[in-house]
C-alpha cells in the first residue's frame, strides 16, 4: 500500500520540500488542481507520475481567476476525500497554500477573507477578481501574467479576468513547487495553449503535458462543477457532447463549413435547453478562429444550464 501523502500549506515549506527532493537527483511532476477530485483528474495524476520520481498535486481554489459576479463561493470542496484519492494513487505531496498570497507585514493582505464586492473594478477600469475585491484598494497583490492574444477569445470573453488570473497562480505554483513537468487537461483547452505559451515566452524550465479530456460514460466532460446540475440539468448538458460529436462528424464527412458546423451544435444546444456562452472552431495552437478546416482545430463550447457553467471542446484533425 502506498504511503500517506505530505500535506503541505506554507508556501516556503512547499519549496523547501521540493528543493530538498531535487537536491538529490529526484524529478518532480505536478498537477495544479481546484480540488473536488475525479477520474479526470486522477488521470492527470496517474500520467504525471509515470513521467517522473515524484509527484506534486496542488488543491487550491484560486480567488485571483473568479471574477465577483462568480461561483467562487458555490465551488465544491472535499479535502478529505481528495487526500484520500491522491494517497491510493501514492502521490508525495499535496500542496494546499494558506498564504498564497501573503506577503508578510505590511507587504500583502493575507488570505482572502471578504470575497464578493459585485461589479468591483480595479482603478484601471477593468474588472477585478476576487481577490483584488477581498483586498478593498487592490494594494495587496498587484503582479499579472497575461497572455495576451490567446487570453481574448473564447472563455476570455465572458470571463474578463480569468486567463490572468490562472497565468498568474500558475506562474506562482511554478516558482514554489520548482517541477520538472506539469499535466493540464485538455478539457480547460485554451487555458492549457496559454500556459504553455506563457512557459515558452517567460522560459519556465518546466515542460507542459497536455492529457485528453475524460468523460463520464455517456459522454458529458467529467468536471467538478457537474455536481451542481440538477438530474433534468445533468441530462440536458449531455446535448453538449452529442452536438461536438455530430459536428466532429459533419466536418469529416460531409465537409461541412465552420459556419454549419457552429450553427448545429448552438441548435442542438439551445434545443434541449441549454444558454450557449460561445461556439468557435479555431485553430490548435493560435486559437484564431477558423472560416474552413483544412488545418487541425478544435471546436469550443462554453454553455449555461441552470447556474451552471460548463465548457467542453473536440478536436478536429482533417
Ligand atoms: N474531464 C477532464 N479531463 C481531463 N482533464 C480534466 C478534466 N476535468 C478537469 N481536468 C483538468 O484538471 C485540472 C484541474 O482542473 P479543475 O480542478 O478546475 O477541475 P474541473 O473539473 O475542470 O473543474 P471545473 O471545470 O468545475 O472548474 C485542469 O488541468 C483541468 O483541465
Ligand atoms: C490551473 C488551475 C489549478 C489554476 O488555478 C485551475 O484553473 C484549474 O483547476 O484548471
Ligand atoms: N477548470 C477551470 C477553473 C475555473 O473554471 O475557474
Amino acid at each position: 500500500m502506498a504511503s500517506e501523502p505530505e500535506v503541505i500549506r506554507d508556501k516556503t515549506a512547499m519549496r523547501r520540500w521540493s528543493r530538498s527532493h531535487r537536491s538529490k537527483g529526484k524529478t518532480l511532476a505536478f498537477v495544479p488542481t481546484m480540488g473536488f477530485l475525479h477520474e479526470g483528474h486522477l488521470a492527470l495524476v496517474g500520467a504525471a507520475g509515470a513521467l517522473a520520481d515524484l509527484t506534486v498535486v496542488s488543491v487550491y481554489v484560486n480567488p485571483g481567476q473568479f471574477a465577483p459576479s462568480e461561483d467562487l463561493d458555490a465551488y465544491p470542496a472535499d479535502l478529505l476525500g481528495d487526500l484520500h484519492k491522491l494517497a491510493d494513487l501514492g502521490v508525495h505531496a499535496v500542496f494546499c497554500p494558506t498564504n498564497l498570497y501573503d506577503y508578510g507585514e505590511g507587504g500583502g493582505r493575507g488570505e482572502v477573507q471578504a470575497r464578493r464586492t459585485e461589479g468591483a473594478v480595479g482603478s484601471s477600469g477593468l474588472p477585478v477578481s476576487c481577490l483584488e475585491a477581498a483586498a478593498g484598494d487592490g494594494s495587496g497583490h498587484e503582479t499579472w501574467v497575461r497572455v495576451e492574444k490567446l487570453e481574448r477569445g473564447l472563455c476570455g470573453m465572458s470571463r474578463p479576468v480569468f486567463f490572468r488570473g490562472v497565468a498568474t497562480v500558475v506562474a506562482k505554483l511554478f516558482n514554489i513547487v520548482e517541477p520538472d513537468i506539469a499535466v493540464f487537461g485538455k478539457k480547460d483547452y485554451q487555458q492549457w495553449r496559454i500556459i504553455c505559451r506563457m512557459v515558452r515566452d517567460l522560459d519556465f524550465a518546466v515542460k507542459i503535458i497536455g492529457s485528453e479530456i475524460v468523460r463520464e460514460s455517456d459522454g458529458l466532460a467529467m468536471s467538478s462543477r457537474n455536481v451542481r446540475l440538477s438530474p433534468e440539468e445533468r441530462e440536458k448538458a449531455l446535448s453538449i457532447y452529442k452536438s461536438l460529436s455530430k459536428a466532429k462528424y459533419a466536418a469529416l464527412q460531409e465537409q461541412s463549413t465552420c459556419q454549419e458546423l457552429k450553427s448545429l451544435v448552438v441548435q442542438l444546444v439551445t434545443e434541449a435547453g441549454g444558454i450557449i456562452d460561445y461556439v468557435e472552431i479555431v485553430e490548435q495552437e493560435s486559437l484564431i478562429p477558423v472560416e474552413e478546416i483544412n488545418r487541425p482545430a478544435v471546436i469550443c463550447i462554453a454553455a449555461w444550464f441552470g447556474t451552471v457553467r460548463l465548457i467542453d471542446n473536440m478536436e478536429i484533425n482533417p
